[in-house]
């Protein structure tokens, strides 16, 4: 199974035989695994189909053909929730199969999410228990223990674990575990692994029954947002398994799915014969460069306030935070304008490049924007190096140019596109020669390249590529990226 690999779909006739069949499988892979490493991990999940399959594990007479004492389990996510509470994906996990293993399976191998307690008060402090606990496990140089298999159900959101459509846990690039307050799916507070771990798993088994998941599994297979439907982000590096009844199944085209227990890889669920490269994969690999772009805590904290505030989540990513501070740095940047601050998060970046004596002058639109960015760059200990301007953007630059004030060695324009090329042109009239200016999404998906798009966004980014195309202020170039926020790319000026 090559990394990467495209998902393989087995689909079975019903919701009791998709239990057994994945029993079976689960058994007879954990076995197989057990004759190549020990100890094994093996991440459980909640839900009916997750709770069946473990039911099946303990009634299979295969049962014992694995060495039990060389297994640890875990959990994707938890309910918090009282210790013994029915509802605890614990309690039902320990219902189904771990009593009736009894003493061949220590009880040092469980590692629950804690429960709600006088000591564990919140999800917030079971969270912080539970990536302990992950990191006591993990091997020399690793935060956490490489799960070998990781069981997913999938919600008719395409929720997975305990990450929901929509919410700021999905774009966790660096913490193991999360606290989530507001699941939709009650009970409201819960405690997730996030993408970096469950893309960290060697296998990813996802297990959906039902009509009502048919079309976010269909979404997911076919490499869809993250954000939209999580299960699309969860792929393991060696495989990505997905394990349907008919009904779950239903919207896949039917070339994608083999016949239940065959098991063999299907047929790859894009057209082409290559690997497709999808979201979920540049996804991962952002994941992989956040574990080298380490996030600060102040930055995750900026990202975070923003986040609970409930701004859009479209500020750049730590790669690309990182990126801008280096830039700035690169060209010894002592006043930075940036044009679009939304909560602050580019913003905290900058300030990070600048001396003593620096600013970053930054223009909102939004006063609650600018009212979080403020709070945040302020608790962050930047807001002295901080000169935040609410308003038309239009209306701030050319009071800037008024102003006729120092020129500006650095300038991230990230505002409404469709005034961009009134933004640069003023950005780089505030500049010094030498100065730089990056444009943050001109790509946008692709949809830059159709001049008949329906988005008046994308005319903005052509109207400014043509301008800054005969600019002769300045040097000009563009690239694409992937990453977790899709296809994009960005503009990089130097005035001349
Ligand atoms: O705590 C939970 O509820 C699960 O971990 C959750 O992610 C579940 O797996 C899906 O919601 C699918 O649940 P069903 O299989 O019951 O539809």
């Amino acid at each position: 199974m090559s990394p990467h690999a495209a998902p393989e779909i087995v689909v079975h006739p019903d919701a009791e035989v998709l239990a057994a069949a994945t029993a079976a499988r689960l058994l007879t892979r954990l076995v197989d695994l057990q004759s190549h490493r020990a100890p094994l991990h093996l991440v459980l999940t909640g839900g009916t189909v997750g709770t069946a399959t473990l039911r099946a594990v303990a009634t299979s007479p295969a049962r014992d053909a694995v060495d039990w004492s060389q297994v640890h389990l875990w959990w994707g996510d938890e309910r918090f929730l009282p210790a013994g509470d029915p509802e605890r994906n614990e309690t039902q996990a320990r219902e189904a199969l771990i009593d009736a293993l009894g003493d061949a399976l220590p009880a040092a191998n469980v590692h629950p999410v804690p429960p709600r307690s006088d000591a564990v008060p919140d999800a917030d402090a079971a969270a912080r228990a539970y990536r302990a606990e992950l990191t006591t496990h993990a091997p020399e140089g690793l935060r956490a223990p490489v799960p070998d298999v990781l069981l997913l159900g999938v919600g008719p959101d395409g929720h997975v674990a305990s990450l929901f459509p929509g919410k700021q846990t999905l774009h966790e690039h660096h913490d193991l575990v999360v606290a989530e307050h507001d699941s939709p799916k009650p009970p409201p507070e819960r405690v997730s692994l996030t993408f970096p771990v469950i893309r960290s798993a060697r296998e990813v088994w996802l297990v959906a029954a039902g009509a009502e998941k048919a079309a976010a599994v269909a979404r997911a297979v076919a490499g869809g947002d993250v954000a939209d439907t999580p299960a699309a982000g969860a792929v393991g590096t060696e495989r990505t398994l997905w394990l349907l009844d008919v009904t779950a199944a239903q919207d896949l085209p039917a070339a994608d799915a083999t016949a239940g227990g065959a098991g063999a890889p299907a047929a790859s669920p894009t057209s082409s014969d290559a690997d497709p490269a999808p979201e979920a994969l540049w996804a991962r690999v952002d994941d992989y460069l956040a574990a080298v772009v380490e996030e600060p805590p102040a930055a995750a904290a900026v990202a975070a306030a923003a986040a609970a505030a409930g701004l859009p989540d479209i500020a750049v990513a730590p790669s690309q935070g990182r990126f801008l501070q280096l830039l700035a740095a690169a060209v010894g940047a002592r006043r930075v304008l940036e044009i679009g601050t939304l909560g602050g998060y580019s913003t905290w970046w900058l300030a990070q490049a600048l001396p003593p004596d620096g600013v970053v002058v930054t223009l909102e639109l939004s006063e609650p924007h600018a009212a979080v960015a403020r709070t945040s760059l302020d608790a962050a200990g930047v807001g002295d190096r901080v000169e935040l301007r609410v308003g038309p953007a239009a209306e701030s630059l050319d009071a800037l140019v008024a102003d006729d004030g120092e020129p500006f060695d650095l300038v991230f324009v990230d505002a409404d596109k469709q005034q961009l090329a009134t933004y640069v042109d003023r950005a780089i009239t505030l500049s010094r020669p030498g100065a730089l200016i990056v444009v943050d999404n001109v790509v946008r998906r692709g949809t830059v390249v159709d001049s008949a798009h329906p988005d008046d966004r994308v005319h903005g980014v052509r109207s400014f590529m043509t301008a800054v195309a005969r600019d002769p202020r300045v040097d000009a170039t563009a690239l694409q990226t992937v990453g977790v926020k899709g296809h994009d790319g960005f503009a990089l000026l130097r005035v001349r």
